[in-house]
């Protein structure tokens, strides 16, 4: 009879959950999918979602950035799996929140295979969308304060729409991010889908990647190893924590200057007021207290101890 039905209307309404998982939306329970998740903000959010005993969290990465490493303490937990998936790619998966993190954020490595990272901002993205829409998923996306570009307000509110070079090579990740942005408010509009984007800044702590080439990992990395700190030229650029220099790692550590990549913004700081007062959300660590963890983090993988 279904299916005559069927026929008569063309379409095919979508098969009824299993009991199992009616069971289980009964028992509140989340099932969360975190593209990325092997990175370094993903397997922070993968201890945090963890921590709630009725999460269950999927993890794909592409391992291009990522490491098993991070996640080693969650493999083989029974609320918790990891997939090697590349996120160019669909993936037909039943969740009910999807975080969608999967997108090299340091320069160096998103500039190593620029077709690629637009590939994965855009293309990713709607299937992560695609994915939303067909199981009525909620999706956040991690952006990124590269939206603003080179800034010319500061500080930047949400509202500022920012200054962004097309053609550049910072482009493949500001214009796939800004793109990135457009598919989930069309979703939205379009498709009723529910979203969250969170524009991140620079952020750096325990577990980043040794040889990320962010400005705080380079630091850290090159004290720690008694090599220079390279200052890119012209090295009066701001971004939202201050200068390194307060970090008391080797006093004699030599500094140098480097060339510069070109369209590096040169001054970052997010206006967070909306934050405040919509989220009550307000950066609680201090750098000179964060910088210290990390430089703990990094002295024992390096093997450097305390002197
Ligand atoms: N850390 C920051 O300062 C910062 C700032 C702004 C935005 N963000 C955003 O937050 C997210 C996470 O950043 P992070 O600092 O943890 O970076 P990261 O490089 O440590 O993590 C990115 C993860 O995505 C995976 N990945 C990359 N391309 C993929 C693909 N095509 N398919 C599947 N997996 C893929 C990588 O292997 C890695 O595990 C990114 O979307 C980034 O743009 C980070
Ligand atoms: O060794 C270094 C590395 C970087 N820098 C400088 O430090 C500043 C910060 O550069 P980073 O490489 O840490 O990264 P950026 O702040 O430009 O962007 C990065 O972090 C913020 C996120 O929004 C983005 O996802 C990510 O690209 C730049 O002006 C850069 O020129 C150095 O002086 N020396």
């Amino acid at each position: 009879m279904a299916s005559n039905g069927e026929k008569q209307s063309g379409t095919k309404p979508p098969p009824p959950p299993s009991p199992l998982r009616n069971s289980k939306f009964f028992q509140s329970n989340m099932r969360i999918l975190i593209t990325g998740g092997a990175g370094f903000i993903g397997s922070h959010l993968v201890d945090r979602l963890m921590e709630n005993e009725k999460n269950e969290v999927i993890v794909v990465d592409n391992y291009f950035t990522g490491s098993k490493d991070n996640l080693r303490k969650w493999i083989g937990h029974p609320r918790f799996e990891l997939i090697r998936h590349d996120v160019t790619e669909p993936l037909l998966i039943e969740v009910d929140q999807i975080y969608h993190l999967a997108c090299p954020a340091s320069p160096i490595f998103y500039k190593h295979n620029p077709v690629k990272t637009i590939k994965t901002n855009v293309m990713g993205t709607l299937n992560m969308l695609g994915l939303a829409k067909r199981v009525g998923a909620r999706i956040l996306l991690t952006s990124t304060s590269e939206v603003y570009g080179d800034p010319l307000v500061h500080p930047q509110p949400e509202t500022y729409w920012g200054n962004v070079n097309p053609i550049g090579v910072r482009s493949c990740y500001d214009e796939g991010k800004r793109v990135a942005e457009t598919l989930m408010f069309d979703y939205h509009r379009q498709h009723g889908i529910e979203i969250r984007v969170a524009r991140i800044f620079n952020t750096y702590g325990p577990r980043m990647n040794i040889d990320d080439g962010r400005v705080v990992s380079n630091f850290i990395a090159q004290a720690l190893r008694d090599e220079p700190l390279t200052v890119q030229a012209p090295g009066t650029q701001t971004r939202s924590f201050c200068f390194v220099s307060d970090m008391l790692i080797n006093p004699d550590v030599k500094i140098i200057s480097v060339e510069n990549t070109p369209d590096d913004p040169r001054q970052r700081k997010p206006d967070i007021t909306s934050a405040k007062e919509l989220l009550g959300w307000e950066p609680k660590v201090k750098l000179r207290e964060g910088l210290p963890l990390m430089e703990e983090d990094f002295r024992l993988r390096l093997g450097v101890p305390k002197k």
